[in-house]
């Protein structure tokens, strides 16, 4: 009876998940370290207390921050004391380091906005919390505290390919015919609720990584919809894949209907409100569901109403109308639904815009590099010609 009773308040008491743990992804993540103390010198002997343990953030592949959520559920995480100076041991042992995997794409910053740190690739580390030192002659024999305080984590995922579209676009269903992923994939807007990494594999084992993300709305720069807090993931991938759908998009019936052509021009919009830089990344277009009736007729139209995009968003209004148009590299026509070849077809493209871009990237380095040498070069002629005086 007592049991029962127990086991009702328990159930009683529990809470619901908050809501962004039900939603199932989370991309900031709050928690408190500490370095150990260091440990007491022993002034007798001049012995030396051991340095404090640090925390020490380690990027790990395929990890998502709920991870480290449910490895340290307290979200307070200490690392160990370094040992007094004794008799036994007159250089104190250090106390242990804490090492705590994280994902790859984390930057962490302190609550003032300090960056301590970003973790880009799998092995990387960053000390958050330094171990303080052991006490010696010169601080009295007294060991320092460790440096102690709320850390937080922001991932931002990093993939070769960001999929940006409205809802119900077919993003998650290029996904799923591009690669290994398996997206949830229903024909309701917002069935994408948390971004999905899928993998596109090619013959000589080139792998591309390819993020979708939950679909954007008008306002998602202002944090409509879900927009803002995944539109920072398109900041770390190397190329943008808009898709469109055809016939275009309506959220429901008491919102503007948005022709194939509005959804770009709003699309670009809102990628540059958010953040400007966002439009000097490569782009392809994809325009979706060209399986379905007079989609033909509507692309031909569409495809040549985007090339010439300076004239055609004069005739948008202003709040619609983006001041910088994204440079559109390919636009192609596609049936994420039925059709392989068009899969292929996007396959391939991207693969060799991603290899553009990278010599691309490999000569700015080199240019970089040289003007920097002239530059050197100049000043080190410039201090020669200098007359000592
Ligand atoms: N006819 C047709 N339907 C498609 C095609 N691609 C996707 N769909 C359908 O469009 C609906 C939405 O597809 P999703 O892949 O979930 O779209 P999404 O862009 O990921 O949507 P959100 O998760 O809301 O952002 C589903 O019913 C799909 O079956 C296509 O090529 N042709």
């Amino acid at each position: 009876m007592v049991f029962t009773s127990t086991c009702l308040f328990l159930t009683k008491i529990r809470k619901a998940p908050r809501k962004y743990l039900r939603q199932g992804f989370i991309d900031t993540l709050r928690l408190y370290v500490r370095g150990g103390s260091g440990g007491n010198g022993y002034p007798k002997y001049g012995g030396v207390g051991g340095q404090g343990g640090s925390v020490i953030l380690v990027a790990k592949e395929k990890m998502f921050l709920e991870h480290v959520l449910n490895e340290h559920q307290s979200k307070r995480i200490f690392a160990s004391h370094g040992t007094d100076s004794s008799q036994k041991y007159i250089l104190g042992p250090p106390g242990e380091d804490v090492k705590v995997e994280v994902p790859v794409g984390v930057t962490v910053y302190t609550d003032e906005g300090k960056r301590l740190g970003e973790l880009n690739k799998e092995g990387d580390e960053v000390i958050v919390a330094k171990g303080g030192i052991g006490g010696h002659p010169k601080n009295g024999f007294l060991g320092s505290e460790g440096q102690a305080w709320p850390i937080k984590l922001d991932l931002k995922l990093i993939a070769d390919v960001g999929l940006v579209g409205f809802p119900n676009a077919g993003k998650s269903t290029l996904l799923r015919s591009i690669s290994h992923a398996k997206p949830k994939i229903a024909s309701y807007p917002f069935t994408t609720i948390r971004p999905n990494i899928g993998m596109l594999k090619y013959k000589d084992l080139r792998q591309i990584s390819m993020a979708d993300l939950p679909g954007l709305i008008e306002g998602a720069h202002a944090n409509r919809g879900m927009g803002h807090k995944f539109l920072k993931h398109v900041e770390r991938t190397t190329l943008l894949l808009l898709v469109v759908d055809i016939n275009g998009f309506q959220l429901s019936p008491q919102h503007t209907f948005r022709s194939c052509l509005d959804t770009v021009i709003l699309l670009n919009k809102e990628l540059e409100l958010y953040n400007e830089s966002l439009l000097e990344k490569p782009a392809v277009l994809v325009i979706n569901k060209m399986d379905t009736d007079g989609a033909l007729k509507k692309f031909e139209k569409v495809r040549e109403q985007i090339t010439a995009l300076p004239e055609i968003i004069q005739e948008y209004s202003e709040e619609i109308r983006p001041t910088r148009i994204l440079e559109i590299g390919e636009i192609i026509p596609i049936s994420a639904k039925e059709s392989v070849e068009d899969i292929e077809k996007v396959k391939n493209t991207l693969r060799n815009l991603l290899d553009i871009n990278a010599e691309k990237q490999k000569l700015k380095e080199v240019v970089m590099n040289d003007l920097n040498v002239i530059r050197n070069l100049k000043e080190n002629l410039r201090e020669r010609a200098t007359p000592v005086v």
